[in-house]
C-alpha cells in the first residue's frame, strides 16, 4: 500500500512557507464574501495554543470543544412550541421549570438569526425550535407563536427519518435497572457451564454450541432460532468513526454509495444505564439499509445484556465488537483492544451474544497489540468456532496505531486461515486504485471497509463503483459542506445549541477534509493517504481555503454556512489520525 512521504503537487501550485503565511492563512473575509456570497466575521485565532513542546499525536486531550448553557436564558420547550392556533399558556405545567416563559425575555439574549431560511420548516413544514430557531423568520408570527405547513407536515413525515429512538419508558426501567435481562443473564450461567464442562472434558471446541445439558426451556427456544443473514461479498463498508462518524455524515456516505453504515462506538455500560449521549449513536437514518451498531465493553455480562437490549428494542442489522480501540483508558480497562488478550473473556462473550441475537454478530479487530507481533491470524478461527459471522481486520496493531501502512500482506493471511468466514481488509484505502490494489492481492477477502478515505473524500464510494477519479471543484465540495450542516439541523437542531453542535461536527470533519488535494494539482494522482499534502495554493480562494492546515481557517470555513462563531469559541479537533512524519 502507499509509502508515508510527501505528495507531490504539480509546481505552478506549490507555495514556499512564507507565501503560505501571507497566503493560505489569511484568505480574507472579503475574499469569502466574494466567492460565495455568504457574508462573514475575519475570526481572530481561535485555536488553543498547545503546551510548548507537546507533540501533535493520537488523541488532543486537552480540547474543550463544549458549549455552555445556561437554562435561565433559554426558553421552555412548551413555549417554544406553541402554534399560531393556540394561546400560550398562563403558568407553566411544570412547577419548577428553570426556563423563561415570555418570549420578549428569551428575545433580549437570543443570538441574532443566521438565515432566513430553515431547513427543517422547508423540508418537513414545520420546525420544533420555533422562535428559538436561528433561522426563524418565515416560521414565527410577530408575537412569536410557530407556523406549521400542514401540506408539507403530511407528504414528508419527520419522525419516520431516524430510526431507534429509545421511548422514555424503556429509558427509565434501564435507569432504575428495572429491565427485564433474566435471558442474558441465563444465558451466560448456560455458556460459563459449558465452558467448564467442555475444559473439564477436554471435548472439542465445536461441539460446545451443540452439546451439553440445555435444560432452560427460554435456552432450548433461543438456540433453536434462525438467524437473520447479511451478504457481505463486495460490499463498501463505511468504518465506524467515533465523533466524526456521525448521522448526518453517513447520510452523505449513503449518498455517495457506501454500502453498509455502521454507528460510532458505543460504550456497553452507558447503553445500559439509558444514557441519552450513548443512545443518540445507535440512531439510524432511514436510507441506512444496512446498518449496524459498534460496541464496545469488558466483560461477558455487559456484553450480554446489551445483545438482549438492542436485539429487542431498536432496528439493527448486525452487532460489532470493538476488539480493536487503541486508547490507552479503553485498553487498560480490558475493553477495545484489551479484549485481544482476554480470550477467555471474550469466548463467553461473543457465545452467550450470538445465542442471543438473531442478527449477525461482527467482531472488528487490528493485527495485535505491539508492533511485531500479530496475533489476529491465531484468533480469528477461534472467532469463527465461537460464532462469529464476519471479522474486520485493520491492518495496523494498537501500537502502531496510525504510524505505518497498513499491511495487506498479512491481511490476506488472516483471510486465509478464516474460511468459511468471511473477512472484509480494512485501511488506507483511498482511491479507486488502492480499492484495486487491495481487491487483486487479496482475492480471499469479502469486502473492503473504508475510515479516513470516505472522511477526506465522501465521494470515494462513487469513484470505486464508478472505477475513476473525480476532479471535485471547491464549489461542489462547498454544496456537500452545505449538505452536512443542513442534515446537521436537522439531527442535532436549528436552535442556538443545535446549531454549536453542528459546527462542532463540521470543524471535527474539516480536519480531515482539508487533506484532500484535488487530482487536478497532483503529479501523479491519485493522492495516497500517508503521504503528507504540502503547502499548495488551489485554483481558487475556496479551494486554497479548504486546503489551510490551520483551525482557524475551518472557523472561517464554518462561519460561511453557519454564521459567526460566539464570543468564548476554541477549538482544537479530537482525532488527528495519520501517518505524516
Ligand atoms: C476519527 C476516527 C474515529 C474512529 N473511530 C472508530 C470507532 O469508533 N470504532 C472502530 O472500530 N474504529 C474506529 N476508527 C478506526 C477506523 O474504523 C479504521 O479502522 C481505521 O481508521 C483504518 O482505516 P482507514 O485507513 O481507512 O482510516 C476510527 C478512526 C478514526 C480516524
Amino acid at each position: 500500500m502507499s509509502q508515508i512521504g510527501v505528495c507531490k503537487i504539480k509546481e505552478q501550485f506549490v507555495v514556499t512557507d512564507h507565501e503560505r503565511t501571507l497566503d493560505l492563512n489569511h484568505v480574507s473575509a472579503k475574499d469569502i464574501e466574494k466567492i460565495t456570497g455568504v457574508e462573514c466575521d475575519e475570526p481572530d485565532a481561535k485555536k488553543p495554543k498547545l503546551e510548548e513542546g507537546k507533540k501533535l499525536k493520537g488523541q488532543n486531550k486537552a480540547r474543550k470543544n463544549f458549549a455552555q448553557y445556561n437554562p435561565s436564558e433559554a426558553l421552555c420547550s412548551k413555549i417554544t412550541r406553541i402554534t399560531e392556533d393556540e394561546e400560550f399558556p398562563e403558568t407553566c405545567q411544570f412547577e419548577k421549570c428553570k426556563f423563561l416563559h415570555k418570549v420578549e425575555d428569551y428575545l433580549k439574549t437570543k443570538p441574532n438569526d443566521i438565515g432566513d431560511d430553515c431547513y427543517n420548516f422547508e423540508t418537513f413544514g414545520q420546525c420544533n425550535f420555533g422562535i428559538t430557531c436561528r433561522f426563524a423568520k418565515k416560521h414565527v408570527t410577530v408575537e412569536g407563536k410557530n407556523k406549521i405547513d400542514r401540506g408539507k407536515m403530511e407528504a414528508v413525515k419527520k419522525d419516520e427519518q431516524v430510526l431507534n429512538v429509545l421511548h422514555s419508558e424503556k429509558r427509565f426501567s434501564l435507569q432504575r435497572k428495572k429491565y427485564d435481562f433474566h435471558l442474558a443473564d441465563k444465558m451466560i450461567k448456560h455458556v460459563d457451564g459449558l465452558r467448564k464442562e467442555e475444559k473439564e472434558k477436554k471435548v472439542d471446541e465445536k461441539s460446545v454450541q451443540t452439546s451439553g445439558a440445555v435444560t432452560d426451556e427460554d435456552i432450548v427456544k433461543l438456540l433453536k432460532r434462525e438467524k437473520k443473514k447479511i451478504d457481505f461479498k463486495d460490499k463498501l463498508f463505511l468504518s465506524p468513526l467515533t465523533t466524526v462518524g456521525n448521522l448526518p455524515f453517513r447520510r452523505i456516505c449513503k449518498e455517495y454509495g457506501a454500502d453498509i453504515t455502521c454507528g460510532e462506538m458505543a460504550m456497553c455500560s452507558k447503553l445500559l444505564q439509558g444514557t441519552t449521549h450513548e443512545w443518540a449513536l445507535v440512531k439510524r437514518h432511514h436510507t441506512e439499509d444496512v446498518f449496524g451498531v459498534q460496541l464496545c465493553g469488558n466483560n461477558p455480562h455487559i456484553f450480554a445484556k446489551c445483545a438482549q437490549l438492542l436485539d429487542t428494542e431498536i432496528n439493527v442489522d448486525f452487532i460489532d465488537i470493538n476488539l480493536g480501540c487503541p486508547i490507552d483508558m479503553v485498553y487498560r480497562e480490558g475493553s477495545g483492544s484489551g479484549l485481544m488478550r482476554r480470550q477467555n473473556v471474550l469466548e463467553t462473550c461473543i457465545r452467550s451474544m450470538t445465542n442471543l441475537m438473531s442478527i449477525p454478530l461482527t467482531v472488528k479487530t487490528r493485527t495485535g497489540i505491539y508492533n511485531n507481533t500479530n496475533i489476529a491470524h491465531t484468533l480469528i478461527p477461534k472467532l469463527r468456532d465461537w460464532g462469529a459471522s464476519l471479522v474486520t481486520v485493520h491492518g495496523r496493531s494498537r501500537e502502531q496505531r496510525y504510524t505505518r501502512s497498513s499491511d495487506w500482506e498479512y491481511i490476506r493471511e488472516c483471510a486465509q486461515v478464516a474460511s468459511p468466514l468471511p473477512i472484509i481488509g480494512n485501511g488506507d484505502i483511498l482511491s479507486y486504485e488502492d480499492y484495486a490494489r487491495a481487491r487483486e492481492s487479496c482475492p480471499e477477502l469479502y469486502g473492503v471497509m473504508i475510515g479516513r478515505g470516505a472522511l477526506i473524500k465522501p465521494w470515494i464510494f462513487t469513484e470505486i463503483k464508478e472505477q475513476k477519479l473525480y476532479d471535485i471543484s471547491s464549489s461542489e465540495r462547498f454544496d456537500i459542506l452545505k449538505k452536512f450542516t443542513n442534515y446537521g439541523l436537522e439531527n442535532w437542531g436549528s436552535d442556538n445549541k443545535g446549531v454549536e453542535n453542528t459546527r462542532r461536527f463540521l470543524l471535527e470533519w474539516l480536519s480531515f477534509l482539508y487533506r484532500y488535494i484535488p487530482i487536478g494539482l497532483l503529479e501523479s494522482p491519485p493522492q495516497k493517504i500517508n503521504e503528507r499534502p504540502p503547502y499548495y495554493k488551489g485554483r481558487n480562494d475556496l479551494e486554497t481555503l479548504m486546503a489551510s492546515p490551520s483551525a482557524s481557517d475551518w472557523i472561517k470555513i464554518s462561519e460561511m454556512l453557519l454564521g459567526p462563531v460566539p464570543d468564548t469559541f476554541t477549538f482544537l479537533p479530537k482525532h488527528k489520525a495519520n501517518a505524516y512524519r
